[in-house]
């Protein structure tokens, strides 16, 4: 009995067409972009014998004013260099980044560091001083600014409110949790009241329950005080359950780009698929993979698996077909997820074999899954 070779763990399932397709376009027109990258490239050039290297290219899009935006990409996909182009702290080797209205390619000296104090950065190890108490760490940037005393005072204590550490106004960074650290990290990049606040994978170090936390906080900075937010992250739980618009970064180039809902119901690039697997997974439990084979048993049942996409895609679904065609159809396995308010997932069917049904059950349940444009493929058998 051979496991039919489709079900080996982490093996993405079959490809389907995409019912609505998404072409890599610009996530915002000019007008109501917060961030544009127009035409950039960035090679590093070769150093020391090492040879130069080709981080980012062909790169145009725009990030919404207003959004929280997730780029997301694998280790060494571009994603830092990325960042760095928006704060001004590495040159594009062709093409520029404006922000907020201004190209920040251009700026140098005095006027880029006047820029860089609408663009906050909150970064994974946080980047406190740990010379400062938490209070200090948020004065720093408005020090440098050149506020007043007072000024900076009642500043402070406001920030220490918003990220909701107002009694740690006198601890020292060693005296606080890794979340508390990232809450300091916030409030000292929000200090100046930034348009724009860019999160580099500024929960990759914290667990579960803090990052939850962290990401809550970052949505209501967002909705409360307007700042359009960036988060780099190769974590897809990150861009899941925070941004609106996303943009899939794979070797230095966008191959995917839009509204997290559109991209992730109907990945189409193989990396947007393999970060949707990991949310949703794409591997049947053992216990059933290993019950699965390719040639038809006497007695069983057909493994069909169905694509579930879409709001309230599925809801139905089975008590739909098990009527319609008179079959006693089994759910052997479920993994349904939202995201951006999209049900994506699978659902895993037995449709019974035998004298009742027999080939003719499954290549009728396969035609009403099609007639419906539920994707699905069959497995194989389980006795
Ligand atoms: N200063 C630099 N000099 C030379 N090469 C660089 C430099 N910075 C980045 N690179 C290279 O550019 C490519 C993209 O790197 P980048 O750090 O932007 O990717 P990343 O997606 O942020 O990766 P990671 O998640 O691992 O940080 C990689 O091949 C990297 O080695």
């Amino acid at each position: 009995m051979n496991v039919h070779p489709s079900l080996a763990i982490g093996q993405p399932i079959e490809k389907f067409d995409a019912i609505s397709a998404h072409a890599i376009s610009p996530a915002a027109t000019a007008s109501d972009a917060m961030v544009r990258f127009e035409g950039i490239s960035k090679t590093y050039p070769a150093y020391r014998g090492k040879p130069g290297v080709n981080a980012l290219q062909n790169i145009d899009f725009a990030i919404p004013r207003g959004s929280i935006t997730g780029i997301i990409g694998r280790s060494g996909a571009g994603k830092s260099s990325l960042v760095r182009l928006i704060n001004g702290l590495e040159r594009p080797t062709t093409g520029r980044v404006v922000v907020d209205n201004r190209d920040i390619s251009a700026l140098s000296g005095r006027d880029l560091r006047l820029a860089q104090r609408s663009i906050g950065m909150i970064f994974q190890h946080f980047n406190l001083l740990s010379s400062r108490t938490a209070a200090a760490n948020i004065a720093l940037p408005l020090e440098i600014a050149g506020w007043a005393k007072a000024d900076i005072r009642a500043r402070v204590a406001e920030l220490l409110a918003l990220v909701g550490i107002a009694d740690k106004h006198d601890r020292y960074p060693s005296e606080l949790s890794g979340g508390q650290k990232q809450r300091v990290g916030i409030a000292r990049a929000l200090a100046t009241r930034p348009s724009v606040l860019l999160s580099d994978e500024a929960t990759s170090a914290l667990d579960p329950q803090t990052t939850r936390a962290i990401l809550d906080l970052l949505a209501n900075i967002n909705r409360e005080l307007g700042v359009t937010i960036v988060l780099i992250t190769h974590e897809m739980s990150v861009v899941r359950q925070l941004a609106g618009d996303v943009v899939v970064l794979d070797a230095g180039r966008v191959v995917e780009s839009g509204h997290v809902a559109d991209i992730f119901t109907y990945p189409k690039h193989p990396i947007t698929q393999s970060f949707l697997a990991e949310v949703i997974g794409d591997s049947l439990p053992v216990s059933l993979a290993s019950r699965i084979v390719s040639e038809q048993p006497p007695a069983g049942q057909a493994v069909i698996r169905v694509q579930v996409r879409g709001a309230g895609a599925g809801d139905t679904m089975v008590a739909r077909l098990a009527r319609e065609l008179g079959l006693d159809v089994s759910l052997l396995s479920a993994r349904i997820d939202e995201i951006g308010g999209q049900h994506v997932g699978s659902l895993t069917l037995g449709i019974p074999l035998g004298m009742s049904g027999g080939e003719d059950a499954t290549t009728r349940t396969l035609a009403w899954l099609s007639q419906y444009q539920f994707p699905a493929e069959r497995l194989g058998y389980v006795a």
